[in-house]
């Protein structure tokens, strides 16, 4: 396939999805949704594939969605046609995916970065949800995912200013897992990717599945999931594999079955 708003390569068992509208700080617009949830699609159903990194350019992750696109739109058309209905197809993702942010990650832009599984940072991302100036909310998710990634008082604070938030402070926050020098971030975010897609992907997924699951189940609900997953991972070639690698003190080769 071939994506106009998207570069989409493979990196060994790591597939990598590089937002492409530098023209316009890689402003969020239907195509581009549209592409990256096929891209998404189909990194999911290839066997070949353990994780994915989903980035942008040095100056912007992405500056949010498209202003330009959006300005003309009113209440019917946008509840009619269901605007930005489908845009959280991101989180539909059922393999790891690991956002490497620098530069802006601003409304839409800091909604996607937070669909996926951890945001690793630049030192030069910046961060922020500043739909408020523009005379609307968040629209993708951030007043919720925003508020559990950093608690209330601050999520209060972003999305009602509008300020920005430098990529220290997200990492105090708990919004980004790591933060690192401008150069490196591809390369940490690959290697992230790479490290995870070497393990069992049926263990991977459903760790993921069971991580995800905790925002939305009670405790106690969770817990029994949790069980359920760790007890049917038993049925793998995977963890007779790992098991038997450990005991005798060799490298696992996982098969991913
Ligand atoms: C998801 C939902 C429901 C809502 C949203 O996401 S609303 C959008 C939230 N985002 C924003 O409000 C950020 C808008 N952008 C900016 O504030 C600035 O562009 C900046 C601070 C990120 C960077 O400023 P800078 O001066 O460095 O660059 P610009 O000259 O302003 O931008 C370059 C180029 O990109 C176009 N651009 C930037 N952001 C968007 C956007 N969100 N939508 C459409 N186009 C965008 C900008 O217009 C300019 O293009 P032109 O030179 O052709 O005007």
């Amino acid at each position: 396939m071939t994506y106009e708003t998207l570069l989409v390569e493979t990196r060994g068992r790591v597939g990598l999805v590089t937002l492409n509208r530098p023209q316009a700080l890689n402003a969020l617009n239907s195509t581009v949704m549209r592409e990256l949830a096929a891209a998404l699609k189909a990194f999911d159903a290839d066997k070949e594939i353990g994780a994915v990194v989903l980035a942008g350019s040095e100056k912007a992750f992405a500056a949010g969605a498209d202003i330009k696109e959006m300005q003309t739109l009113d209440f019917v058309d946008s509840y009619l046609g269901d605007f930005i209905g489908g845009w959280d197809q991101v989180a539909a993702a059922r393999k790891p995916l690991i956002a490497a942010v620098s530069g802006y990650a601003l409304g839409g832009g800091c909604e996607l970065a937070m669909m996926c599984d951890f945001i690793i940072a630049s030192e030069t991302a910046k961060f922020g949800q500043p739909e408020i100036t523009l005379g609307v909310i968040p629209g993708m998710g951030g007043s919720q995912r925003l508020t559990r990634a950093v608690g209330k008082a601050k999520a209060m604070d972003l999305v009602l200013t509008g300020r920005m938030m430098d990529a220290a402070e997200a990492e105090r926050a708990g919004l980004v897992s790591r933060v690192v020098a401008p150069e490196k971030l591809l390369e940490e975010v690959l290697t992230a990717a790479e490290k995870i897609a070497s393990f069992s992907l049926p263990a991977v997924m459903m760790a993921k599945e069971a991580v995800s699951r905790s925002l939305e189940l009670t405790l106690a609900e969770g817990l029994r999931f949790e069980r359920r997953l760790f007890h049917s991972l038993f049925a793998t070639e995977d963890q007779k594999e790992g098991m038997a690698a450990f005991v005798a003190k060799r490298k696992p080769e996982f098969k991913h079955r």
